[in-house]
């Protein structure tokens, strides 16, 4: 993929040589002060990081290098049922340009000529047994390729510190080609007897998914399409990408911070909430005795729920505010491609009942829906009832993201990451002396 390389040397070039001059100049900026509470409450907003590919308003949710999602709907190319290629998004992410059609079929064919799995990856993952839960499987299966880093190789023959970039690229690039085969691989090995399908060349990267993971439905493409895309960045500082950027900064390469980064997305407070969601409403159902709960009915689930003391999955965020808009968009696809889903049904009465009660604790900062509180609903709709698995599927969408930022990284010479820590005794000490 020269064109896709070539275009994001130039601009890598230009933002290093940039960044450099910035930093001499301004290095000692005031950007942010820090409160105790920000010490003890998991750093929430502190500005430490450098992070190209998107940002996130806590009002308005993720742009995308300065586009929203309806933006991106509406602007990269797509599906021929207009919902956006994945593809064009990772070029977006890399160079700062909606890509053409014809970019976004170049890289559908670079990355279906990387895509090939080395045999030690099916023999990993089948030493495993078929009830290891999919995150543990997919990790496995991306440290299965690792001893195939491009970048870990030329690093031991002693590559020069220019050259990162480009060795990050490769194993990148491989990575993401590769990564929807390892995800079918699992799912079908896990959940239908190792009945795998072979990939269809003719089709682009998430249709091809959706077709190894055994469902041909045209809307089903559309999904995964979609689905791809949304789930794919959400700026630098949650925990997956933090930690790909961490691990990547120690010079680890693709394959090991990648892998790193999924042990962070199968956290239930993360990533893993998608399965946490639909498991819930599934109790809810099987608890209540009824498919169509009533909003009332829902609300007394909901606070048996809180007075259990766990939280209901799906619903608040670190950072944002408002609905998240890629709940927005999943509720969009619902409402134009599914009629008459219970389950949908659900989700939709679950988001009219759960915000106030939330609202009600007079703790929790965000009740509103994340992305997490609709994916499960659509997955099921289309035949994926194993909701262990979706995390998977977010990890598969979220390599975008954190591989093109860490291909940026390398090539702005980012350092070694390493805030400070603190003490009790420090903190207190601190403010006896104020
Ligand atoms: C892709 C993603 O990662 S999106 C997030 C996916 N995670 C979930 O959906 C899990 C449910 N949600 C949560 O647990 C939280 O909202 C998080 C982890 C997402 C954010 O955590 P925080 O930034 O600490 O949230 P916040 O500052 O609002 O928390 C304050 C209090 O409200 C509680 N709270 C927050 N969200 C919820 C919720 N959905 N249900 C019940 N209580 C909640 C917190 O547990 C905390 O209680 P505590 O003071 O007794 O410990
Ligand atoms: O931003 C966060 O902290 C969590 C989140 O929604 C994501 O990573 O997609």
């Amino acid at each position: 993929m020269e064109s896709l390389k070539k275009k994001f040397a130039a601009k890598a070039l230009a933002l290093y040589t940039e960044m450099r001059a910035i930093n001499k100049e301004h290095g000692e900026r005031k950007m942010d002060e820090v409160v105790l509470r920000q010490i003890t409450g998991g750093a929430r907003g502190i500005k430490m990081m450098l992070w190209e590919t998107s940002q996130l308003d806590a009002n308005e949710g993720i742009r995308f290098r300065g586009y929203s999602i309806p933006e991106i709907k509406k602007l990269l190319p797509s599906g021929p049922q207009g919902e956006p290629k994945p593809e064009g998004l990772f070029w977006l992410m890399l160079t700062g340009e909606i890509p053409t059609a014809e970019e976004v079929n170049d890289l559908t064919k670079d990355w279906q000529s990387r895509s090939d799995l080395p045999q030690q990856v099916m023999t990993s993952l089948d030493a495993l047994p078929d009830d290891a839960h999919p995150m543990t499987q997919f990790t496995i299966g991306i440290m299965a390729m690792q001893s195939d880093s491009i970048f870990s190789r030329r690093y031991a023959e002693g590559m020069s510190k220019t050259d990162y970039w480009d060795a990050c690229y490769e194993d990148s690039m491989n990575l993401i080609a590769r990564l929807p085969r390892v995800a079918a691989y699992i799912y079908r090995r896990s959940f239908h007897g190792g009945d795998h399908i072979p990939a269809d060349k003719s089709l682009d990267w998430a249709a091809n998914f959706a077709h190894m993971l055994g469902n041909d439905d045209e809307d089903f493409r559309s999904l995964m399409r979609l689905y791809l895309t949304i789930h794919a960045d959400h700026e630098g500082g949650n925990a997956s990408a933090h930690t790909v950027n961490l691990v990547g900064s120690t010079l680890s390469d693709p394959y090991l911070s990648f892998s790193a980064g999924m042990n962070a997305l199968a956290g239930p407070l993360h990533g893993l909430a998608n399965q946490e969601v639909i498991k819930w409403i599934f109790e809810m159902i099987e608890n209540l005795g009824t498919k169509t709960p009533t909003k009332e009915q829902i609300a007394t689930y909901v606070q048996e729920t809180l007075d259990a003391g766990k939280v209901i999955p799906g619903y608040g965020h670190a950072v944002l505010r408002e609905p998240d808009p890629r709940f927005t968009a999943q509720r969009r696809f619902a409402e134009e491609y599914i009629k008459g889903s219970d389950l949908i049904e659900t989700v939709w009465k679950i988001f009219d009942t759960v915000p106030p009660m939330l609202q009600a604790l007079g703790k929790v900062k965000n009740p509103w829906p994340n992305v997490d509180a609709h994916s499960g609903a659509l997955l099921v709709h289309y035949g994926i009832k194993e909701y262990s698995y979706y995390t998977v599927l977010f990890g598969v969408s979220r390599a975008l993201g954190v591989l093109a930022a860490g291909i940026w990284s390398r090539a702005l010479g980012m350092p070694l990451e390493r805030p400070k820590s603190v003490t009790s005794d420090w903190i207190k000490a601190q403010l006896k002396d104020a």
